[in-house]
């Protein structure tokens, strides 16, 4: 039995306790994930969220489906556990860290349960699902210190959506570089961009950067290009739900134009994104799958109505953002410029 903690979720050695993102920063609440049902839960209504947390979540998931179905016979446990993965899978479709992850734990399970008895295997599957928690920490530090390195001491940085902390175990993808660079004795600003509708850049990028004491901006998505043309930004600096192998990539929507807005004002546009984002079964960002999600994402300003309950709203969660708008991807085996379609092959190749 083991444990593990992070700022975004908590595994005891037989539950899952995650914050829940969707009262930060008024309310610290936290549920607790007992059975694989309810992590999957916890990442459909984004009490998780984020493409590495997400993918963290989904191998606790199944590790408890293990626990839930280890008294069964082993035909009996193996067709549930196939239920307990299209039930995690069919979440939230377009990170791609969900998949892989729930790929890595089933291969895990095949591996394993010719040669032990089902207890041995959920102790071997809780194994898996904490070394990739603990492996997100790892690369994220790893990502951070590769990032860094594009970063001058006094840069000012924007930032959309939330890639930290909570959107992995913990450290954070774009915010780790961020975090990386501050480390390493940078003096480096952040502006962080509302992201409308769901308000993760102002609910929880705002909440996680003032929590480490980095000074910290909050401005409306549409305030972005007026602030790139005041020279107060140095570079762009998101995550990303799923790259292709082509290089796009996809992330929260909003994140396609903050990418023109660089292009126009010849600021570096980084993505940073551990190589578990990386699709290279997904040719082109034409083939990624966006979420579309509650129209009252939009409807609503966080929990005040502000429009005309018969209003037709359209509420994709992510946008593309196409690999000539990209200066390099930031990942923990080193910085990928272009051309990104050899360039990310030979990441997976060494
Ligand atoms: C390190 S997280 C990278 C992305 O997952 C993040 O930028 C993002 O788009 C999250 O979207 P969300 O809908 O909040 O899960």
């Amino acid at each position: 039995m083991g444990t593990l903690k992070g700022m975004s979720m908590e595994w005891t050695g037989d539950t899952l306790i995650l914050i829940d993102q969707r009262y930060i920063p008024v309310e610290e609440l936290y549920v607790e994930c007992k059975t694989f049902e309810e992590a999957a839960v916890g990442i459909k209504d984004m009490i998780v969220r984020g493409a590495p947390a997400i993918g963290a979540t989904a191998g606790f998931g199944y590790t408890l489906g293990s626990f839930q179905f280890e008294t069964l016979t082993k035909k009996d446990y193996m067709d549930k556990m196939k239920e307990v993965k299209e039930v995690l899978a069919a979440t939230r479709p377009t990170a791609v860290n969900l998949f892989w992850a729930l790929d890595r734990m089933e291969k895990k399970m095949n591996d394993v349960i010719k040669n032990n008895d089902l207890k041995e295997v959920s102790k071997i599957l809780e194994k898996e699902a904490l070394l990739i928690a603990e492996e997100d920490i790892k690369i994220n530090k790893e990502m951070g210190k590769n990032g860094a390195e594009l970063l001058k001491d006094g840069d000012t940085v924007l930032t959309h959506c939330n890639a930290g902390a909570l959107a992995t175990v913990d450290y954070g993808t774009a915010l780790g570089v961020i975090r990386a660079a501050i480390e390493s004795g940078k003096n480096i600003k952040v502006y962080a961009d509302e992201t409308r509708p769901y308000l993760q850049g102002a609910r929880l990028t705002v909440w996680e950067l003032m929590q480490d004491n980095i000074d910290t901006t909050l401005i409306s998505d549409n305030m972005a290009g007026w602030v790139m043309k005041q020279g107060k930004i140095n570079a762009v600096i998101v995550g990303a739900d799923r790259i292709a192998a082509n290089g796009d990539t996809a992330n929260k929507i909003g994140t396609y134009s903050v990418s023109i807005l660089a292009k126009k004002h010849g600021i570096p546009m980084y993505i940073a994104a551990p190589l578990s984002t990386i699709d290279l079964n997904t040719p082109t960002g034409e083939e990624i799958p966006i979420e579309e999600r509650s129209h009252n994402e939009v409807r609503f300003c966080h929990k005040s109505k502000m429009v005309l309950d018969n209003v037709k709203v359209f509420n994709p969660a992510f946008d593309v953002t196409p690999n000539e708008l990209i200066t390099a991807i930031i990942t923990e085996k080193g910085v990928v410029k272009p051309p990104f379609k050899e360039n990310l092959r030979k990441l997976f190749e060494d």
